[in-house]
């Protein structure tokens, strides 16, 4: 059953559209990616999940609640791209002030902290967090995501600027949380680790989701796999004869020809031309696309922000709040209205 439903989700903001009808649903224990290259909107649609960002139109529910709704930030933990934390506080201290926001019962809070932060490997956790590094105080973050023991967690580029080893404590520790049985919706660069950790994916682009399916359907989809066919022939004249794939050659460093093609008959066509011609085939290989592949295909090549102004004279005027008590990670931005717990 969906626990996150998006339909037909908007964003202007004076008039400039940064989401643009957006409709996904995200089932109960799954890690869901929002893939994008930079101002595709990724933020923009956390925020709107979040309850942080009101939507132009459309709707949200999440785990039944419409985002902004207070009794929501119960069931979220929401981990924003920028999270400046309280610098003088040590860690500790600073979930646990968190905690009471949340009406975490003291005892409950401790254990919590600290299996959290046990989890996450932060070390020197009584050190100010004015000096920390910023692996540790993304860690500190990602605790207080968690200081609700929320169902639903959205992350916002969890692993941004980290270093690979951080990185991938992070990537395995959401694997985890999901595993354990939390929804979690997060953004990122790094394909590699979405393509590792996520169960299902939307990749957008200038505001709008440009493909959506788990990564075995997109690559079907956008990819597809492509055969390499290594062969000893006489030049690839006449290779692409009797099949509909496509050939590119090159000469590997055994001085065989590689023929790259799409599908299996074209693999067929080519063994028989190459036998004919008296060559042999040394090699085949399957080659599946990477995420990045089909995100550089699908994404690549737009302009950020292009063509995206809106000529609808109303602007927003909206306001948005940010309903999780409010504390110093907000946003700077012009249109949005940050209220105090
Ligand atoms: N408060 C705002 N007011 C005006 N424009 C905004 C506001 N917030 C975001 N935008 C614009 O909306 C677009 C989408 O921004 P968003 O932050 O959602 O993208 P993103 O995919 O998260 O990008 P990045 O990966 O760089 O963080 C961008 O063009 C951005 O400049």
């Amino acid at each position: 059953m969906a626990i996150l439903e998006v339909e037909g989700v908007r964003k202007e903001y004076d008039g400039f559209t940064a989401v643009e009808g957006s409709s996904f649903a995200i089932e109960r224990g799954e890690v869901f990616g929002v893939v994008g290259p930079n101002g595709a909107g990724k933020t923009t649609t956390l925020k709107m999940l979040a309850g942080l960002v009101e939507p132009t139109a459309g709707t949200a529910v999440v785990a039944g609640y419409t985002p902004g709704e207070r009794a929501m930030q119960r069931t979220l933990g929401f981990l924003p791209e920028e999270s400046p934390l309280y610098e003088e506080m040590t860690a500790v201290d600073y979930l646990e002030f968190f905690a009471d926001l949340y009406d975490v019962p003291d005892a409950v809070a401790a254990e919590r902290i600290e299996s959290s932060l046990d989890r996450l490997e932060l070390e020197h956790r009584e050190r100010r967090i004015g000096n920390m590094s910023k692996g540790m105080k993304r860690k500190v973050a990602i605790a207080r995501a968690l200081i609700n023991d929320p169902e639903v967690l959205i992350f916002d580029e969890p692993a941004s600027g980290l270093d690979p080893l951080t990185t991938n404590h992070v990537i395995e520790f959401t694997e985890e949380l999901s595993e354990e049985g939390k929804t979690v919706v997060f953004s990122a660069h790094n394909l590699f680790h979405v393509e590792s950790v996520c169960d299902r994916v939307v990749i957008m682009n200038d505001g709008r989701i440009v493909a959506r399916g788990s990564l075995d359907e997109i690559r079907d989809e956008h990819g597809g796999t492509e055969y390499h066919v290594y062969a000893t022939v006489d030049g690839s004249d006449g290779l692409e004869d009797g099949h509909d794939g496509r050939v590119e050659t090159d000469v590997d460093e055994t001085g065989s020809v590689r023929h790259v093609v799409a599908d299996m008959d074209a693999v067929d066509a080519i063994r028989e031309t190459v036998e004919a011609r008296d060559g042999r085939v040394t090699d085949i290989q399957t080659e599946t696309p990477s995420l990045e592949d089909i995100f550089l295909e699908v994404a690549g090549g737009t302009e950020p922000d292009a063509e995206r102004r809106r000529d609808d004279g109303d602007g927003t005027g909206r306001s948005e709040s940010e309903p999780d008590g409010g504390d110093d990670e907000t946003d700077s931005s012009e249109s949005e209205r940050v209220v105090d717990a």
